[in-house]
């Protein structure tokens, strides 16, 4: 299957085609780019040289509709929303690894992202991909929008015990950090080297778009009213998430019993590996891998669950999952083309 990709130069696209690459029933069909038609992928990627020998296209739906039966669109948020019904209106399905789909709210999403939301018509079709979640509903799906790397690795790791009601839900502290590739290719003064180097910077307080995606999917699964304080890092490290999340436990239970019933949860789901009691996750465990690897903690004196979730912020976080809700749309094994060991030290 021909798949396209949009937004060809930006470190979204570059990991989807290195993924694409060892995808058995997938290849990488047209590459779309905005600032470098017409250039070789090459010259924008040396480490591509030989592997990827075409030229970077402009968009045309005609023609992406014609080459190519499904299109990843790796552009930036208030991009995709208008790139969407084009697409769709071709008949053609779309994986969006931008936030413009996540929202189901319009108000929401423009309180949020500060773009108008997309039109309501193709907002309604969206699918939340969070793939280990929402399994049915994707695989019939036209339009995924695709987790936030943020909400993945929070997402995972709170929804067990939320949707158990064995912990308040309202009591939600989400410490997270993320590695530079997070922020995307272009350049800012925030990921400048000097700037990011030995040094260690919170942002966003009360303002991350992650916040509404994160409270949707706790509020959507559980049925309560979900409120969390969520701080995000930006670290001096390439690639990496990881959330550090505090709930206050309702009742009496051991870590032993929280580690055995994250393992029963996530038992059918292979992208998803519960550390033994006593041993936390760190993001080197999952770089360049599909894994959420997740540890945690009863602390008996303040009754208080510790959650740590680790993801590769291009893997699981965008492409990795990108590639699993296209294997779930094509009733393909989950596992396909994901099952690279991940890249440690
Ligand atoms: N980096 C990450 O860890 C994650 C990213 N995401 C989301 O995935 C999407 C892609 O992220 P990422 O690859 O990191 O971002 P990048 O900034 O690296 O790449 C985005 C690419 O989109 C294209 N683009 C930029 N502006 C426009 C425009 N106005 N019109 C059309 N195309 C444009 C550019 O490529 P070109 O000029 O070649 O078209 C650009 O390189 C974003 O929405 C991001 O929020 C989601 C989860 C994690
Ligand atoms: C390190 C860093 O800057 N990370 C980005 C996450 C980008 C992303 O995933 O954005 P969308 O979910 O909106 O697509 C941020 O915190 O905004």
């Amino acid at each position: 299957m021909r798949a396209a990709i949009i937004g060809g130069t930006g470190y979204g696209a570059i990991e989807l085609i290195r993924l694409i690459n060892n995808h058995p029933y997938l290849e990488v069909g047209s590459v779309v780019s905005n600032s470098q038609a017409g250039n070789n992928f090459s010259e924008s990627y040396p480490h591509l040289t030989d592997i990827i020998n075409q030229p970077l296209e402009s968009f045309d739906v005609n023609r992406l509709s014609e080459q190519n039966e499904l299109v990843f669109l790796a552009t930036p948020s208030g991009v995709s929303s208008k790139l969407v019904p084009q697409l769709m209106d071709k008949g053609i399905k779309v994986i969006d690894l931008s936030g413009d789909f996540r929202l189901r709210s319009q108000n929401e999403y423009e309180t949020w992202y500060k773009h108008s939301a997309p039109e309501e018509k193709y907002l309604s079709q969206a699918v939340y991909g969070l793939s280990e979640i929402y399994a049915d509903e994707i695989k019939g799906a036209a339009l995924i929008a695709n987790p936030g790397c943020y909400p993945t690795a929070t997402s995972l790791g709170l929804l067990p015990i939320l949707k158990a009601n064995l912990a308040d839900s309202k009591s939600i502290i989400i410490d997270a950090k993320s590695g530079v590739s997070g922020a995307g290719r272009g350049l800012s003064l925030t990921s400048h080297y000097a700037e990011i180097n030995e040094n260690v910077r919170a942002y966003k307080l009360g303002a991350h778009q992650h916040i509404p995606e994160i409270e949707q999917v706790l509020k959507d699964e559980t049925g309560r009213m979900v409120t969390v304080s969520f701080t995000t890092h930006l670290i001096p490290m390439t690639r990496g998430i990881m959330i550090t999340a505090y709930v206050n436990l309702l009742g009496k239970i051991s870590t032993s019993e929280v580690n055995d019933f994250y393992k029963q949860f996530y038992e059918s789901h292979p992208f998803v590996r519960i550390r033994p009691d006593g041993i936390y996750p760190s993001t080197k465990e999952v770089s360049g891998s599909n894994y959420c690897d997740i540890g945690l903690h009863v602390d008996p004196r303040t009754n208080r669950l510790t959650i740590v979730s680790v993801i590769d912020n291009l893997v699981k976080g965008a492409a990795g999952q990108a590639i699993q809700n296209a294997n779930l749309m094509n009733d393909w094994d989950v596992r396909t083309g994901l099952n690279s060991i991940p890249m440690y030290p």
